[in-house]
């Protein structure tokens, strides 16, 4: 192979990429996999020009709108089905679905749950690398079983549907929104590479202790995506939204300060050196490596601290967004998500672990 050949086959093997734009959505441009409109207005997912569009209601304030644009090398096709919009390449998928506000019980998350994963399935991308789902009334009980709860135990009863059929739980986020029921969208691949992760400061969310909720949430620590099995040192590494969690117990109830910082330091301890090389990864990663930073914050008056904390670790080039929305636990204040690339090559390689500030 020559060296364009390379170059062509190197990018046709790469990962999704993620990118923010606060002023307003971008113009169509090859390889678009999906918009996601993080506004003011929350609508059932749909296709617009071919192209999947995610409109979600998850912060009161508008002005703190912004749009997700996703894109994946190679010629897109896109679809409907049964409610769900879809586009992908040869190599890797975008999926997006919705529950109406009434469907929030456990029965409903596992139908429409079952249904996006069969469609997963038969679209033929069979290996799950991200989720994200956006509850209305996270934390709200008046049906007797908080939201959160009964979400948790439909989504695991479609996860043991599809358990047998290789169906492994990727890196996911789920935060409250304040329109619409649920919306869900996930990126999955057909053969690249897939490896979840666990965190060593933290029990694995699936095995949560029942006080929990009846079924354990269902997603893994981090999710590492390599393209190229030839290329071990390159991928990327989709992180979780991560709280002020150590074991399973949350901590500093009430200080968003000191639960941002532990929050920052189990990202450190789940990319660094020492956690991917016990997972069989050939690159680490710091928080400075991080980019498409999520930070969401449960009360708009924690906002300047959470910032200052995230600023001392993070690289002040990296594109960070914050969000005011609730959280999965009542008692949780701040929750950070992320993406870190790797392109290969020494520097990843030899990346030192750890980073940010301590607990
Ligand atoms: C913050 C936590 O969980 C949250 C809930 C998730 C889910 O249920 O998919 C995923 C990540 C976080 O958004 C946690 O349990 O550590």
């Amino acid at each position: 192979m020559d060296d364009t050949a390379r170059g062509a086959a190197t990018a046709l093997r790469s990962a999704p990429a993620c990118r923010l734009h606060r002023e307003g959505p971008p113009p169509a441009g090859p390889g678009l996999l999906a918009t996601v409109h993080h506004g003011d207005a929350a609508t059932p997912p749909e296709l617009v020009a071919g192209v999947p569009r995610v409109r979600l209601r998850v912060s009161a304030d508008a002005a703190a709108g912004f749009t997700e644009t996703w894109t994946a090398p190679g010629t897109v096709h896109s679809g409907r089905s049964g409610g769900m919009v879809f586009a992908h390449t040869d190599e890797h998928l975008f999926l997006a679905g919705h529950l109406p506000r009434g469907d929030r019980c456990a029965r409903a998350v596992a139908v429409a749950y079952s249904a996006a994963f069969e469609l997963v399935l038969s679209l033929g991308f069979p290996r799950l690398v991200r989720m994200w789902n956006l509850v209305r009334g996270i934390n709200d009980t008046r049906s007797g079983t908080e939201v959160y709860r009964a979400f948790c135990a439909g989504r695991a009863e479609a996860f043991d549907r599809h358990r047998a059929r290789g169906l492994g739980m990727p890196a996911a986020t789920a935060v409250g929104a304040l329109g619409g029921g649920i919306g869900f969208h996930l990126l999955a691949t057909r053969s690249a590479g897939v490896t979840h992760l666990e965190n060593p400061r933290q029990v694995a969310a699936y095995r949560y202790p029942r006080r929990y909720g009846p079924r354990p949430p269902s997603f893994s620590r981090a999710t590492w995506l390599q393209p190229d099995p030839v290329e071990p040192g390159r991928g990327v590494l989709y992180v979780s939204g991560t709280a002020g969690i150590l074991g399973h117990e949350s901590v500093h109830p009430g200080d968003a300060r000191r639960q941002c910082d532990v929050a920052l330091r189990n990202i450190a301890v789940l990319i660094g050196r020492a956690n991917t090389a016990r997972h069989g990864i050939a690159a680490g990663f710091t928080p400075t490596d991080l980019r498409s930073v999520r930070v969401y914050v449960r009360h708009a008056r924690d906002l300047d601290a959470v910032r200052a904390r995230c600023a001392l670790a993070l690289d002040p080039a990296a594109d960070v967004v914050f969000v005011v929305t609730d959280l999965c636990r009542r008692e949780l204040l701040v929750e950070i998500e992320a993406v870190a690339s790797a392109s290969g090559g020494a520097r990843c390689a030899s990346a030192p672990h750890g980073g940010g500030p301590a607990p």
